[in-house]
């Protein structure tokens, strides 16, 4: 009912302790994207470890491409808005940290203020783009390890995970694109990363060389469509991954399935042959603690809803 009654501070601290456990015997934590706060109620019902909350979304949501746009107030807003509603700690995109080493820092506070358990600052030139598309340009190291240096100088509490993301792969081909990313990596983990985001990589072999480079926890982007194969959190546990993200994945899933709900709309003037696709009224209440709210006023939930 209402929002999570876990603060922030502990949410933190209990996704450090899980994600320390995944260097041992643990499978990576498993942090598929919300686009909204109604969905990341649905991963933690489901019982998922974490709600990723990425730009790109953020920026679709707003009918925005993915390149820089949004601004730091916009992706706090949302993203106190999606933390707020679950138990489960959120890491949310900031992209490039919406400026100089000073605003990357702000950044960072508000991000604390917002209740999220972490961020993903990335060595992007501006205007940045997709992680997955060609022609992405970064920062020269110096650059990129003082935005990381600002952000863990930044942070209040401690257990906020801040996460350098590198998207320096994709910038060379072949065996000197994956060096120069595991050079990166390093830098990024002597700056005061706690955990890096190595950016389209290209095969389990890549996943793994960077973990054999640098000795903090590493996301793997399972993003669709783009320059990484879709590998399993089984195959990704093999090779060392900590957290895996899909983040734009459950967008992608409600908008085919409404793009294909207007077609049957148009052809069949009805939507009576989707009811087995839709998520029902009475799940609907359930995942938003409906009759909780009974707890106020008695008269609040006194209806059924059959199934
Ligand atoms: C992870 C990412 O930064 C995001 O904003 O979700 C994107 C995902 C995507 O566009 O597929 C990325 O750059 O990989
Ligand atoms: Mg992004």
């Amino acid at each position: 009912m209402l929002y999570s009654k876990v603060a922030a501070h502990e949410k933190r601290r209990l996704f450090r302790e899980q994600l320390a456990a995944t260097f041992g015997s643990g499978g990576p934590m498993r942090f598929p994207g919300a686009f909204n706060p109604l969905s990341a109620r649905l991963i933690e019902r489901k019982g998922f470890e974490g709600v990723y909350i990425s730009g790109a979304v953020l920026a679709a949501d707003l009918g925005l491409p993915d390149i820089g746009l949004t601004t730091l107030s916009e992706v706090a807003g949302r993203g106190e808005q999606i933390a707020r509603i679950t138990d489960l700690p959120a890491i949310i995109d900031a992209d490039t940290g919406f400026g100089e080493p000073m605003n990357v820092a702000r950044t960072i506070q508000e991000l604390e203020n917002a209740g999220l358990a972490g961020a993903h600052i990335e060595d992007q030139i501006n205007p940045k783009r997709c992680g997955h598309l060609d022609g992405k340009a970064v920062v020269d190291e110096g650059t990129a390890t003082k935005r990381i240096r600002a952000a863990a100088d930044a942070r209040r509490d401690d257990n906020f995970l801040i996460m350098a993301r590198t998207d320096i792969r994709a910038t060379a081909d072949g065996p000197h694109g994956l060096d120069l990313a595991k050079d990166r990596a390093k830098a990024l983990v002597d700056a005061g990363a706690d955990a890096i985001f190595p950016e389209a990589m290209r095969s389990l072999e890549e996943f793994e060389a960077i973990r054999s480079a640098v000795d903090v926890p590493l996301l793997a982007n399972m993003t669709e469509f783009g320059k990484s194969e879709l590998f399993t959190t089984q195959q990704l546990a093999d090779v060392g991954m900590n957290i895996v993200i899909w983040p734009v994945s459950m967008l992608r899933i409600s908008m085919g399935a409404t793009g294909r709900a207007l077609d049957t709309l148009i052809e069949e003037g009805s939507l009576t042959s989707k009811l087995d696709e839709m998520q029902h009224r009475a799940d609907l209440y359930d995942l938003i603690d409906y009759e909780d709210y009974n707890h106020f006023d008695t008269s609040v939930f006194n209806f059924t809803v059959e199934k």
